[in-house]
């Protein structure tokens, strides 16, 4: 397997100060990640899993060891990686369409080409739109939606120019238990479909073997990857997987090795 993203002895400490003192916030990380591969980080609180999306995605580099992306050292923050968090933030004065299209009115190649190309773009985002369920809904304000389709637009936005990577931080943890499991099938079907990268971040084992290829369980402060589960589930995956045996004596094995 080629690595698409590869960790090497990765270690971070935020400012002198804490690498004077050994006080690393993740700690020698050595890793791979396929192309296309579906990777869930889990742990305890604090233990390090947000630094380690600003490593893969170069928001910081590390204080030793190498991160590279694609082939390449990391020195920079990323273009090629989406990103969507647990609050939705939509632009309340945008409807949704225009939030979606937020990241092509920033980031080249396509801010340059925006105006020209705005009925392309706006197709684009209309079709990715109604992927999610939410055709019908383009000309809404965010408050005109309920928390699942904040959420949803949240996504489309993320992937509105087509990263490699997707960056997901507990971007179900605001929503109530059906309205989670509902989006945890809209973030599958994507996948399935563009078979992008995905990084999900989340405090929810059940979310995490439901949805990923391979399981990181990383420790407290300072964070290191104690495990790597690889989660042979057949897939599709579908809702009732998460009733069966298999399915629960793998949450179960996540949660012996996170501890208390
Ligand atoms: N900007 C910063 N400056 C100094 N220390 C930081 C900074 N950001 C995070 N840390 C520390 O690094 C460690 C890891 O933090 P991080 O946010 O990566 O954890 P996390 O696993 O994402 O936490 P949670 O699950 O609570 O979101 C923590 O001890 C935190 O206090």
């Amino acid at each position: 397997m080629t690595a698409f993203v590869d960790f090497q002895r990765v270690s971070l400490a935020y400012n002198a100060a804490q690498e004077r003192a050994g006080e690393y916030a993740v700690e020698d990380i050595s890793l791979s990640i396929g192309k296309g591969e579906f990777v869930a980080i889990v742990g305890p609180s604090g233990c390090g899993k947000s630094t380690f999306m600003k490593l893969t995605t170069g928001l910081k580099s590390p204080t030793r060891g190498t991160v590279t992306v694609g082939g390449n050292k990391v020195t920079g923050p990323l273009k090629i990686v989406g990103m969507a968090f647990q609050a939705p933030n939509l632009l309340p004065w945008r409807t949704t369409l225009d939030n979606v299209l937020l990241p092509l009115e920033i980031v080249e190649p396509y801010r340059s080409s925006f105006r020209a190309r705005r009925a392309e773009y706006t197709e684009r985002a209309r079709a990715l739109l109604a992927t999610v369920g939410l055709d019908g809904y383009e000309h809404k304000f965010p408050w005109e939606l309920s928390g699942g389709m904040q959420q949803r637009a949240s996504l489309c936005r993320a992937l509105i120019h087509e990263p490699e990577m997707l960056m997901l931080d507990e971007p179900f943890g605001a929503l109530d238990a059906f309205t989670r499991e509902e989006l945890w099938c809209v973030l599958r079907d994507l996948w399935s479909a563009r078979r992008f990268n995905v990084v999900l971040v989340t405090h929810d084992l059940r979310e995490a073997v439901f949805l990923a290829d391979t399981v990181y369980v990383m420790s407290k402060r300072p964070g290191r990857i104690m495990s790597r589960r690889e989660i042979e589930l057949p897939r599709p995956r579908e809702l009732e997987t998460t009733y069966t045996d298999d399915f629960n004596t793998l949450v179960l094995e996540l949660r012996t090795q996170i501890g208390h």
